[in-house]
């Protein structure tokens, strides 16, 4: 079947001209101050599929992702074709998905084309021709979310052939599918690998081993227990089965040390290092008899002439644009929430269920010059303040955390952060107009607003729409700093609270204490709140009152509402950019670009 996927010119589409020898020499690694690599040394060729293997916990991933460039070793070295790792020139398949689950998958794949292909090859003809080549022609208009795992990982490794990269590495590819599946799944990637690539995996299931060509088995402490051919690996630990050494190497743990195998010592590899490292300081070099041994033990890939960097990033020349990325990135992001019937749902019926409640809830007249209520104009302004803070946050709370995974895969070759969280902006922003706009407009249509220009509800507006986007800013820093989508859940109570408590509508802010005075500075509600109040002219209407309410209010509320909505509206901008400012910082910081 997988032959049939490569047969013709299918197997041309997938030509990746030559792959590149991915060498690793005596790589460390240490996380969080543990070592979880020592002493690995290795290399990938060209056309091989060469596999990770080892227990969980033995640093499988990390030194995938050490290989790939992604993460820098802590003391050794990793080569390219003998120059730095540059990741915009490979292809990295996590274990997380990396489509969207709720567009169908041509549209996915076309986005993340758009972002990735340079230019001179359309996006589209890139996608069916991975489409055909993978086998997923028939499932192009499905939704991702309703593909077998199987096919979500054909779809997974689809999106990276997109820019035909030289390399490819994969994290677990094959977990969770069923024997059937895996050796499908395997057999592919054999396919792509005969096709020029250099293929890197990590695998538990032992028998991905036997369809790979080389195999790095690491032990518990992130040593390599074995590094080889994998169909010598039974005979070395003196085990029937590849099953067998999982045990084997569990229950010898150090001890199992390739180097103190003579006859399956890691000099082939290091043979194959020499001519890249050779210059390199620090370094020590194999012995020269070990490189020819290892020549004659093996065809000697096809070597570069000489040694060469990856290739410039093919994808740098299409999106690399700020522009151009923006633009995709909100035509993906308007199509995700039209496709996505709860969130379209949750955006267009939060603000109905809200204005609907506040209209419920509020008596008509409370601005009534002849029969006013003091407590309830300052009630409504304050939920209205409210509203638009709580739009706002809702809107931004679930926008990165479920995609992090492919925001984090995108970081590694071409996304930037401005235009993403730009294009975030572009896609919400005019709903929260609406949103705003209805709040305003249902208020005043039931007489819960008094009477007042359109310079006046301008300027409700215009604060409204600032506490939104600060809101809108605040929920896109709490969903790129959260782990997972629970917490995100969890964070919009904590969130609320003190924007309700702090915000000065039912402990005035100069009844407060002084810390709570004090906090109150931070809650952007309080803003919002007492630039709503400064617009309608709360204090002179609280002064001049017919209501005995009036002049006590004022007292509580002292000079809340007398500066100029101005000030309110620059507190709210500056929140909101501060926000924006950490947002960066944060995903900076989680999707680094490879290498950092
Ligand atoms: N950010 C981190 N902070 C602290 N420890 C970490 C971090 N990332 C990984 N580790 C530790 O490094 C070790 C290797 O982790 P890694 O994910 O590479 O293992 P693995 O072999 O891929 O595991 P599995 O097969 O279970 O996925 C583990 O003990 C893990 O707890």
């Amino acid at each position: 079947m997988t032959r049939r996927w490569f047969g013709g010119s299918r197997r041309g589409a997938l030509m990746t001209g030559h792959g590149i020898r991915v060498a690793a020499c005596d790589v460390e690694r240490t996380v969080g101050g543990r070592t979880v690599l020592r002493g690995v040394s290795l290399v990938a060729e060209a056309g091989e599929v060469s596999a990770i293997a080892g227990g969980s916990g033995s640093g499988k991933t990390t030194l995938l992702d050490t290989l790939a460039g992604i993460r820098p070793p802590s003391a050794g070295e990793v080569r390219h074709d003998g120059g730095r790792p540059d990741a915009r020139g490979l292809g990295y398949v996590p274990q997380d998905d990396i489509l969207h689950r709720a567009l169908p998958l041509a549209h996915s794949l076309r986005y993340a084309a758009a972002l990735r292909v340079p230019a001179g090859e359309g996006p589209a003809d890139a996608v069916d021709r991975t489409l055909a080549a993978l086998g997923l022609t028939e499932r192009a208009g499905q939704r991702v979310g309703t593909l077998s795992g199987g096919e979500r990982k054909r779809a997974g490794i689809a999106v990276e052939l997109l820019t035909r990269p030289r390399v490819l590495f994969l994290d677990e590819p094959t977990s969770g599918l069923d024997p059937a599946a895996a050796a499908e799944l395997m057999a592919l990637l054999q396919a792509l690998a005969r096709a020029g690539t250099t293929v890197v995996l990590t695998t538990h299931a032992p028998a991905d081993l036997a369809r790979c060509d080389r195999v790095a088995f690491l032990a518990p402490d992130g040593r390599p227990a074995y590094v080889g051919d994998p169909r010598a690996m039974c005979a070395h630990f003196g085990v029937a089965t590849d099953a067998d050494v999982y045990a084997a190497v569990a229950s010898r743990g150090a001890s199992v040390d390739a180097g103190r195998e003579p006859e399956l010592q890691l000099e082939p590899e290091l043979g194959a290092l020499e001519p890249e490292l050779e210059q390199s300081a620090g370094v020590g070099g194999p012995d020269p008899a070990a490189g020819s041994r290892a020549a004659e033990a093996r065809p000697a890939p096809a070597k570069p002439a000489a040694v060469r960097r990856p290739g410039p990033a093919r994808a740098a020349g299409r999106a690399d644009h700020p522009l151009r990325q923006w633009s995709i990135l909100a035509r993906r992001d308007l199509e995700l929430i039209t496709r996505d019937r709860l969130t379209a749902a949750m955006l267009i019926g939060s603000p109905l269920v809200i204005v609907a409640m506040f209209a419920m809830l509020f008596r008509p007249g409370a601005f009534d010059p002849l029969a006013p209520s003091p407590s309830g104009a300052a009630m409504i302004l304050f939920w209205i303040a409210f509203g638009g803070f709580f739009f706002g946050l809702t809107y931004g709370l679930l926008q990165i955390c479920v995609e992090l995974p492919i925001v984090r895969r995108e970081r590694l070759t071409v996304l930037r952060i401005g235009p993403y969280l730009a294009a975030k902006f572009t896609v919400l922003l005019p709903i929260l107009v609406l949103a705003d706009v209805l709040l305003l407009a249902v208020l005043r249509g039931m007489n819960r607003l008094p009477a007042a220009s359109w310079s006046v509800y301008g300027s409700l507006l215009v604060t409204l729409l600032l506490a939104s986007a600060a809101a809108l800013a605040l929920g896109l820093l709490t969903s790129a700093a959260v782990t997972e989508v629970g917490q995100a859940t969890l964070m919009l109570p904590l969130l609320c609270f003190p924007q309700v408590l702090f915000s000065g509508a039912f402990v005035p802010v100069p009844r407060m204490p002084a810390i709570g005075h004090t906090l109150s500075y931070a809650m952007t509600n309080r803003w919002a709140f007492e630039a709503l109040g400064s617009d309608l002219d709360l204090s002179g209407r609280w002064a001049h009152s017919r209501s005995p309410l009036g002049p006590p209010l004022l007292a509580s509320y002292g000079d809340s509402f007398d500066h100029s909505p101005l000030l309110g509206w620059a507190v709210l901008a500056g929140c909101a950019a501060l926000f924006v400012a950490a947002t960066c910082a944060v995903l900076a910081r989680r999707c680094p670009r490879a290498g950092r």
